[in-house]
């Protein structure tokens, strides 16, 4: 059943007074006082409409807080502080003009509720834990700015591009002293309405929104939008990832306060603890499964002061090795012999790819094969041992390297987060299927999609989720099972160099290699070659830079 948000019908005048329902914290910042306030009777029915918002409004904080105070000790008698602050000489209420978008509606933004998953959530403070990105409904949805005549005003450094506070929140870069900016990051609550089968309800409840999920007895999260499946990923950078005030052409650009050329230094600074947080609490996951020390994964960006990527923020689960599961998935068949024992080797004894075999499907040996510990059938199965960069690309966003030189065959990584039906999968649209991978290797063409595979990195995974898409790429993926295949049991998607690699070369794979083939074949060649150079509809363009490009990335 899906649960769609009302909106507060637009204000009948542009000014409207706003009551002020709580001073939830305050901070200083170069020397000025910023409150995080929320307003009263902001949004209809919800709690997510409660409006928080960082005010530098000292007077009016000072006045309700005095109002409140008085209101508590003269409750038996006098009015509530609802009320004085609504009649009495405007206590507690702001004249804000709300800002709206072109069709006149109500330009929203809430804050994200604390989510369990990361260890880190538990230890912010409410205002940071609630930091993160703001996922607006649609695209002309950004989260308001006020803009008044008189105070409250939000400050926002010209110097630090929002988008760098937008990550996952964490205490010691907001416990920093005075940094000048103010986090505006809001992203909705997403909650798992319906609750089925899920292994981790947790991780599938920050994967799944709550107007995106079937009744709580359905067993199958469901999506409201219909889209068709994807072989690979779509554009994740068509995300409404966040409002930058610094380059939104907002009114309250112009209300930018000017910091001095030190603060400048602040950004990288607070960028690089930010970055490291992030990158010690994967490496903690990452350890705990067994990749050693020198295989660390650090964040680098040369490009902005964006700390990680947008989307990481305290509702994503790193997941090395192994992916989580929305679905009930069948235990595979008992394989008659070991994997190992007379078949063609997929990998040479160093643990190297062959590319000689014509499975589908690599059979690894599980746990249950005789040959134990001594069994070389399990290469995907070994932790990883490349140090990688996550780092920032000026045109596709984020990418993976490796920071040592690797060979080709060489095993680099799993694909992993959310194991989801296709039925699901194929209701995702947009940002929402950026990272999904359909495990259809083996799939016959009539297979009932609620019970066929896709792996959803959106909001769990590990670093190869930034493996961009290239024309020419240097990886490939195989699809791996462990024990014995079935064509409708999900299977690991193994990440191998095509060719040797040089250190800190970006990762890249064609997430269609089957355009590639078409594109290349002589006979069909003009035809097919102008078929896929022509746009097709909300694709995005390829920005791979190789010889090879076809222009845009690949769309199912
Ligand atoms: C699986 S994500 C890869 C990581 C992504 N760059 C990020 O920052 O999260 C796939 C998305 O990356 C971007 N991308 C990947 N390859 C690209 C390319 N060759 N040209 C342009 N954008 C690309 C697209 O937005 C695509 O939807």
């Amino acid at each position: 059943m899906s649960r769609r948000k009302r909106r507060k019908p637009p204000p009948e005048s542009d000014t409207e007074p706003y009551e002020l329902d709580a001073v939830v914290g305050e901070e200083v910042r170069n020397g000025t006082t910023f409150f995080l306030v929320r307003w009263k009777g902001y949004g209809p029915d919800s709690d997510d409409w409660k409006k928080e918002e960082d005010v530098q409004a000292p007077e009016l904080v000072e006045r309700f807080r005095a109002e409140s105070q008085s209101a508590t000790q003269g409750a038996s008698s006098g009015p509530s502080a609802t009320d004085m602050a609504g009649t009495v000489s405007g206590f507690g209420r702001l004249n804000r003009k709300r800002s709206s978008n072109k069709e006149g509606k109500r330009k929203k933004a809430v804050y994200p509720e604390k989510s369990p998953t990361s260890p880190l959530a538990s230890k912010l403070p409410r205002k940071q834990a609630s930091s993160g990105l703001p996922l607006p409904e649609d695209d002309n949805e950004v989260p308001a700015t006020p803009q008044s005549t008189t105070p409250p005003i939000m400050t926002v450094s010209p110097k630090f591009p929002v988008d760098t506070m937008l990550g996952p929140a964490i205490g010691s870069i907001y416990a920093s002293p005075p940094i000048p900016s103010a986090p505006v990051s809001r992203l909705p609550a997403r909650g798992f309405a319906g609750r089925g089968n899920c292994v981790d309800d947790t991780v599938a409840d920050n994967a799944l929104t709550a107007s995106q999920h079937a009744p709580p007895d359905s067993g199958t999260v469901v999506r409201p939008l219909a889209g068709k499946p994807s072989n690979s990923f779509r554009d994740a950078n068509k995300r409404p990832r966040s409002l930058s005030l610094d380059t939104a052409e907002t009114p309250s650009k112009r209300k930018v306060t000017a910091f001095s050329e030190d603060a400048a230094l602040v950004p990288t600074k607070i960028a690089d603890a930010h970055a490291q947080v992030i990158a010690d609490e994967w490496n903690e996951v990452a350890r705990q499964s067994g990749v050693p020390e020198i295989a660390k994964i650090t964040f680098i960006n040369e490009i902005d002061h964006e700390p990680v990527p947008p989307d990481i923020n305290t509702l994503f689960t790193y997941l090395e090795k192994d992916c989580l599961s929305s679905v009930e998935v069948p235990n595979p068949p008992k394989a008659e012999t070991m994997p190992c024992i007379g078949r063609h080797p997929a990998f040479t004894d160093e643990g190297l790819f062959t590319f000689a075999t014509d499975c589908k499907i690599i059979i690894e040996c599980g746990q249950d094969c005789s040959a134990a510990s001594n069994c070389k059938n399990r290469v995907t199965q070994l932790p990883r041992t490349i140090p990688i960069e996550i780092f920032k690309t000026v045109e596709r966003g984020w990418a993976a390297r490796s920071a040592v030189p690797l060979v080709r065959g060489q095993v680099l990584g799993l694909y992993t987060g959310l194991t989801i039906s296709r039925t699901t999968a194929s209701k995702l649209i947009g940002a929402d299927a950026a990272y999904i991978f359909q495990l259809d290797m083996d799939e016959p063409q009539d297979a009932d999609p609620s019970l066929v595979y896709s792996v959803d990195a959106f909001r769990s995974g590990n670093w190869t989720r930034y493996i961009n898409h290239s024309c020419s790429p240097n990886t490939a993926i195989i699809p791996v099972a462990r024990g014995s295949a079935h064509e409708s049991l999900p299977y690991t998607l193994a990440f191998v160099a095509t060719q040797d690699i040089v250190p800190l070369a970006e990762l890249t794979l064609d997430y269609d290699p089957s355009e590639a083939k078409t594109f290349a074949r002589k006979k069909y060649r003009e035809k097919s070659r102008s078929k896929i150079l022509k746009r097709k509809r909300n694709q995005t363009p390829c920005k791979c830079g190789t010889l090879q490009c076809r222009g845009w990335l690949p769309q199912m």
